[in-house]
């Protein structure tokens, strides 16, 4: 290409054309072309971008001023109205003016995407060309309009160019063969090579969740749809909710991953720590730290004594030390308090002196007052002792007496990176005890719990249950594991959103997210097989977030699905490519059943909390061996997690295991009264009690993995 192409960009969209402010595609799909390079498109600031309602005649006026007039245009892209509410109408209004149609960009775009996910069904595109300039329809959300572009877009400069009227096979001598390997697709009738509009067309800092998207996981049994099934060959399913019936998926379009895999893409898609420096205060506790703290005050700060008795000045040589023994005169009194010293002690003298109190100067060791007896008292009131006699010569210098910094020594490091302020107190006292006024550790997250179902009832309704009523226990039962972490700053209520209104779902994500700026939401139930299941897509759809994961091959908790939502930080302005502009929001939804939706919360959400509160390794539940005892079934399909209570067996010098009983999701009892999963392998029959297995230990057992 030896000219920059000029490219536009069409918003469509009632909203941002009344608030060009609420659009985000702009910047999104420029960064598509900006990637690119300067010599293929006109740099981004020359990028035409008008914005129009959903109007199929404005829509068709601007799309005429960059074909028909003088503004000319090599392509326009339109994002937005390509859905099937009534008022999409891009397609209407762009069709009519093509002068030819090209599919091959049309289906180019929707095998990448349903790659992604389902719902590029949802789309209808159309392409083509209008005059000299290829026109291409986007969707509208930010996302889907940027994997639609970046599938094609390795095209277009040819497309473009052969449609403005370039002799192709001029332009590319001996070019075809190598725009195909960009592209990743044949080319259409300039190319030699068959076209295989099938193959991958994702680059390769493509996010990864879309790869595991495009191959078969199932370790489950259960068939995933083949990633390179195309529209023509099975009908468009999805687990849109708004779809019929016939048009839901029968199969979870999700690849199943391993506990493993999925933990590792957790922690892949969790942001890294941020340091902050935090006023000292017991609210501390379970942060890291997050650099070295030195001691800037010495333990203690003045020689004091270790016990109650006498100040006395003990010989140095070890034979005159029987000059201790004696009667002596009390000087003073030295009492443990902050508001004076004692006077420094003579020879021949000894003060009396209280534990932790300061040593009067002269004096080098303290007897304890259970070595002595008194000699005299005081004259008049007799209410104290005049004098004293030392009944022992068996204290050498230095003895009883703790000396400046010899608990704490002043600036030695007190704590290190990546230790953790544990609830067990030594190192709040530790910082308190070194005067360590403000405290670097990493900004834990906020965190927030919803529950999701039309059924789930709160606690507070007072009953008695009817129809399918069935009482809230997830929420409060992750409330109240996710505060024992102590890895979060704050554990958010956020109620329940019903099923129906469909948008209800939406409206409290969007504000945990925004208002309440929120880091990390759990929610539960809806995210199986079921119409009203609506967790996916609202992630997806309604968010534009991604799904990392939305099964995993274990027992309870196969449905658990991770996805990450992005925030643009409310600094940035224009650039999107930054990453230090951007910020992801973590979603874990998890199942709905109640034993499901505690023991995922343990083995995904625990790390990822570990690794945004700073933990240098997050490793999730501490790994034991432990004694069965007594025989657990396996399941023959998945992994099992199995409840357990583990404790110290002192006939066998060790732990044992004890079955909570019978293991359904549903018995929320399963992990009543458990301390500790089994990881059971999948397979028929069952670990005979005796032998040793594996187990996850949950909360405080050993004082790891949660407390
Ligand atoms: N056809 C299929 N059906 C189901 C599959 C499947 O693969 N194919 N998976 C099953 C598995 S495994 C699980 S686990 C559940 C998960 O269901 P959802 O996450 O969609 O959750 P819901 O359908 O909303 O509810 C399931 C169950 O849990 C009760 N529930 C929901 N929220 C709460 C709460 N806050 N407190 C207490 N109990 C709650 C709800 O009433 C249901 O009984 O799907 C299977 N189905
Ligand atoms: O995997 Mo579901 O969590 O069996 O109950
Ligand atoms: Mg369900």
């Amino acid at each position: 290409m030896s000219q920059p192409l000029h490219a536009a960009i069409l918003i469509v969209s009632d909203t941002a054309s009344r608030d060009p402010s609420t659009d985000k595609s702009a910047a999104v799909l420029s960064e598509v072309f900006r990637d690119e390079g300067d010599q293929k498109w006109q740099a981004t600031n020359h990028l035409a971008i008008k914005i129009v309602p959903d109007n199929k005649e404005q829509i068709q006026n601007v799309i005429k001023t960059w074909t028909d007039g003088g503004d000319f245009k090599n392509l326009i892209v339109t994002t937005g109205g390509t859905g099937f509410t009534p008022k999409d109408n891009t397609p209407e209004a762009v069709g009519p003016l093509l002068h030819r149609h090209a599919p091959g960009l049309v289906h180019g775009m929707l095998s990448a995407s349903l790659q992604v996910t389902p719902f590029a069904a949802m789309s209808r595109p159309v392409a083509g060309v209008r005059n000299r300039t290829i026109i291409v329809t986007l969707p509208g959300s930010p996302k889907g309009a940027k994997e639609n572009l970046q599938s094609i877009i390795k095209l277009l400069p040819h497309a473009c160019s052969q449609a403005a009227g370039e002799n192709s096979r001029q332009a590319h001598a001996g070019g075809t063969e190598k725009l195909e390997k960009d592209a990743g697709v044949g080319v259409g009738a300039q190319a030699t090579v068959v076209s295989n509009a099938h193959t991958h067309s994702h680059d390769h800092n493509h996010d990864h969740s879309h790869h595991h998207h495009g191959h078969n996981h199932d370790h489950g049994g259960h068939k995933v749809p083949k990633a390179h099934t195309t529209p023509s060959e099975r009908p468009p399913q999805s687990n849109d909710p708004r779809l019929g019936a016939s048009h839901r998926a029968r199969q979870s379009p999700y690849p199943m991953l391993s506990v493993t895999d999925a933990v590792a893409m957790i922690l892949q898609n969790t942001p890294s720590p941020t340091a902050e420096e935090r006023p000292f205060s017991t609210d501390l506790v379970g942060c890291i730290v997050s650099s070295d703290i030195k001691a800037s005050e010495a333990v203690p700060a003045y020689r004091a004594s270790i016990v109650d008795g006498y100040a006395v000045i003990v010989p140095e040589a070890v034979s005159e030390r029987n000059r201790l023994k004696g009667t002596f005169p009390v000087a003073s009194v030295s009492h443990a308090q902050a508001s004076s010293m004692p006077p420094p002690l003579k020879a021949g003298e000894i003060a009396r002196i209280t534990t932790g109190a300061p040593l009067p100067e002269g004096a080098n060791a303290v007897v304890m007052v259970e070595d002595t007896t008194i000699a005299s008292l005081t004259e008049g009131d007799n209410s104290e002792e005049k004098e004293v006699t030392i009944l022992t010569a068996d204290l050498t210098p230095g003895e009883n007496i703790r000396e400046p910094g010899s608990d704490i020594l002043l600036n030695t490091i007190i704590l290190q990176k990546g230790d953790r302020i544990s609830p067990l107190g030594g190192e709040i006292g530790v910082l308190a005890a070194s005067g360590t006024h403000t405290v670097p550790v990493y900004r834990r997250p906020r965190i927030g719990v919803l529950s999701t179902g039309d059924e789930v009832t709160d606690i507070s309704h007072p009953g008695p249950l009817t129809g399918g009523m069935i009482r809230d226990s997830n929420r409060p039962s992750l409330l109240a594991l996710i505060t024992s972490w102590h890895l979060c700053d704050e554990v958010i209520d956020l109620g329940i959103a019903r099923d129906t209104p469909h948008s209800e779902l939406e409206t409290k994500l969007r504000h945990a997210y925004g208002q309440l700026n929120l880091d990390v939401v759990i929610t539960t139930g809806g995210v199986s097989m079921g119409e009203l299941d609506l967790l996916k897509p609202t992630i997806e759809r309604s968010l534009g977030g991604t799904i990392h994961f939305g099964r995993v091959n274990m027992k309870p908790g196969k449905p658990t699905t991770f996805a990450t939502i992005p925030v643009k930080a409310a600094t940035s302005t224009t650039s999107t490519s930054d990453p230090s502009h951007r910020q992801s929001r973590l979603v874990f939804a998890l199942p709905g059943n109640p034993a499901s939706a505690l023991v995922t919360a343990n083995l995904f959400l625990l790390p990822s909390l570990q690794k945004l509160a700073g933990l240098p390794e997050p490793h999730g539940l501490e790994r034991i061996l432990v004694t069965l005892a007594g025989r657990v079934r396996c399941d023959k399909s998945r992994p099992e997690y199995h409840r357990c209570t583990v404790s110290f067996d002192k006939g066998i010098g060790g732990l044992v295991a004890v079955s909570t009983g019978m293991q359904r999701s549903s018995r929320v009892g399963s992990v009543g009264g458990a301390n500790g999963l089994l990881c059971l392998p999948a397979r028929e029959g069952w670990v005979e009690g005796g032998e040793r297995c594996e187990c996850l230990l949950m909360g405080s057992l050993l004082g790891i993995g949660g407390q």
